[in-house]
């Protein structure tokens, strides 16, 4: 029962109607029960006011809508007529920028979503496109709200489409903090970045019952769609960590990194970690021999401001590096082959993974850094047949519709397509550079020597040895940054300890550029 069950008494002045407001606004504030709060934390879970409380800077949260309510009936609605229908929604500050917020409270319905609960969210939506501020939601409900039957899942619909508009005009970041299942994991999937805490969230487009009875596999919640699977199988989230707290500080975090919009740059910040600062240490943690591994983790931490950046995707296609970090304070996303795995190759989940990370740079006017060592695409049956084509592709045409500044640097080897389509030149890198170490090639010299001198090796007396000479004979040719120099198609071969300087220099010349992409409705990019 709340106080607007009951008709509305009449009180005789205005400090009687504050007062009546005040005890209508703790009502809504406390929730439904001490005891479902109870339930809930025993879940090892946080209030939806709790959490919003950790995303957000101290007081700085404005609700709207806290007094909404359903007007549903049948099922016993009528008589359950809670503040706020089960969602909590409005906007604050992270670091004294705007952000909105809608987090689900579980304790109301499960955090499932009717109709009023969800044209709350699409108002928060609104606000937030209007407004140019980034959208945050913390997911912890039960999908549709099963008592309003279709007239909740038409709310997904509206949810479907403002998240489609959003796309590329305001930063969208999901938290998912609890159960999220059928259309309720649509919308994550077609925001910027998903958050998981592992244990108390799951995401799957059909729980584990359904998947018994239809295709007889039997798995746990966790094991269909827990934050590990997500996190490393999948891909489907950005980022898994053991706990909320964690989690939304790490939310902070990446948003500190964003801009609050498409028309703005992402925030500077002042560094102390000097533009100069040479690194002799690359020369030691990257090796001369091409087919060494080490890890470009190392090579990153060098680079950036005070060896800081947030790795997106950390667990999903490892054979690639995605991260954002800062370089003299201008924030920049680093894309980098990882040797340490499978030899740094681009394989299908690892073109996908990179694709995406360009598109979301490039839609957020944050400058690309491209740290190649890649000795190809991965050849296979299982890569040609699963579309390693489309899926390459589609990196390839992030990086040729990416307008922010682009730069890229072969460190050691950068062989065939794979090299083309790791922002080279040729695809409108706008400068690129290369360590007097690397091997810019068609293919490895072993293969090109055993491809074009087939005919000499086969007839000579000692074909190995005529092997060895002519593998010789083809990197001195063709294999070193100075071929490609002498062509232009790298812009300068420049000693690896001045690699940070280097970096910086370019990154503040190309701060002022500007670039238009042909006027049309969007392209048809490889699916
Ligand atoms: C989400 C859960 C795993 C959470 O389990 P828990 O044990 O933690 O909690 P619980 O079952 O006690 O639920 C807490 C309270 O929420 C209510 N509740 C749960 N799911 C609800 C729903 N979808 N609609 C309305 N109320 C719901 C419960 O009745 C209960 O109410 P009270 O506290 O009053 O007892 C489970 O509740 C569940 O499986 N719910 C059904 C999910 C589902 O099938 N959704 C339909 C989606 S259809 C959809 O979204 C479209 C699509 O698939 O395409």
């Amino acid at each position: 029962m709340t106080v607007l069950d009951e008709a509305p008494g009449e009180p005789t002045d205005a400090r009687g109607r504050v007062a009546e407001l005040h005890e209508i606004r703790a009502q809504a504030v406390a929730g439904p029960s001490e005891k479902a709060t109870k339930a809930q934390h025993a879940k090892g879970k946080l209030t939806a006011r709790e959490r919003i409380e950790l995303l957000l800077d101290p007081d700085s949260f404005r609700e709207v809508e806290q007094l909404r309510r359903h007007r549903a009936t049948g099922f016993g609605l009528e008589g359950k007529k809670p503040y706020t229908d089960g969602v909590i929604t409005g906007w604050g500050t992270v670091e004294g920028r705007t952000v909105f917020v809608y987090a689900h409270d579980f304790r109301i319905f499960g955090g499932a979503l009717g109709e009023a609960h969800a044209t709350k969210i699409h108002k928060i939506m609104d606000m937030a496109i209007a407004a140019g501020a980034p959208l945050v939601s913390l997911n912890d409900g039960a999908g549709a709200r099963i008592q309003e039957g279709v007239s909740a899942l038409a709310g997904y619909g509206g949810i479907f489409q403002r998240n489609t508009r959003a796309s590329g005009v305001i930063p969208q970041i999901s938290v998912m903090l609890g159960p999220c299942a059928g259309g309720a994991a649509y919308s994550p999937a077609l925001t910027d970045f998903v958050f998981m805490v592992r244990e108390t969230s799951q995401m799957f487009i059909t729980g584990p019952d359904v998947v018994k009875a239809v295709t007889g596999e039997e798995i746990t919640q966790n094991g269909l769609g827990g934050a590990d699977v997500h996190a490393e199988t999948s891909g489907v989230c950005h980022f898994a960590y053991d706990d909320e707290e964690t989690c939304i500080a790490e939310v902070r975090y990446l948003l500190s990194l964003l801009p609050q919009n498409n028309r703005e740059n992402p925030p500077r910040a002042e560094s102390a970690d000097p533009a100069d600062r040479r690194s002799d240490v690359l020369l030691d943690l990257v090796p001369a021999d091409g087919n060494r591994p080490y890890d470009m983790a190392k090579v990153i931490e060098e680079i950036v401001d005070d060896g800081d950046y947030l790795e997106v995707h950390e667990r999903w296609a490892r054979n690639i590096i995605c991260a954002l970090g800062r370089m003299d304070g201008q924030v920049v996303g680093i894309i980098a082959n990882q040797p340490q795995v499978l030899a740094g190759v681009l394989d299908i989940e690892a073109s996908e993974k990179a694709a995406r990370f360009v598109q979301m740079c490039d839609a957020f006017n944050i400058p690309i850094v491209t740290l190649l060592d890649v000795p190809g695409f991965l050849p296979g049956v299982d890569q040609e047949h699963g579309g390693i084509i489309r899926h390459g592709a589609k990196l390839l045409y992030a990086y040729c519709n990416a307008t922010v500044p682009r730069i890229s640097l072969i460190l050691r080897k950068a062989y065939g397509g794979a090299y083309i389509v790791m922002d080279s030149q040729s695809i409108g890198a706008d400068l690129t550079y290369a360590w007097p170490t690397n091997e810019i090639a068609v293919m490895g010299a072993e293969g090109a020597a055993n491809v074009i001198f087939r005919r000499q090796i086969a007839e000579a007396e000692d074909p190995e040895a005529m092997r060895a000479r002519m593998v010789k004979e083809y990197k001195s040719e063709l294999m070193h940054p100075y071929y490609a120099a002498e062509r232009g198609l790298v812009d300068d071969v420049i000693d690896p300890a001045e690699t940070r300087e280097v970096l910086i220099k370019s990154l503040a010349m190309l701060q002022t550029k500007h670039a238009d992409l042909p006027s049309r409705k969007h392209g048809n990019p490889p699916q």
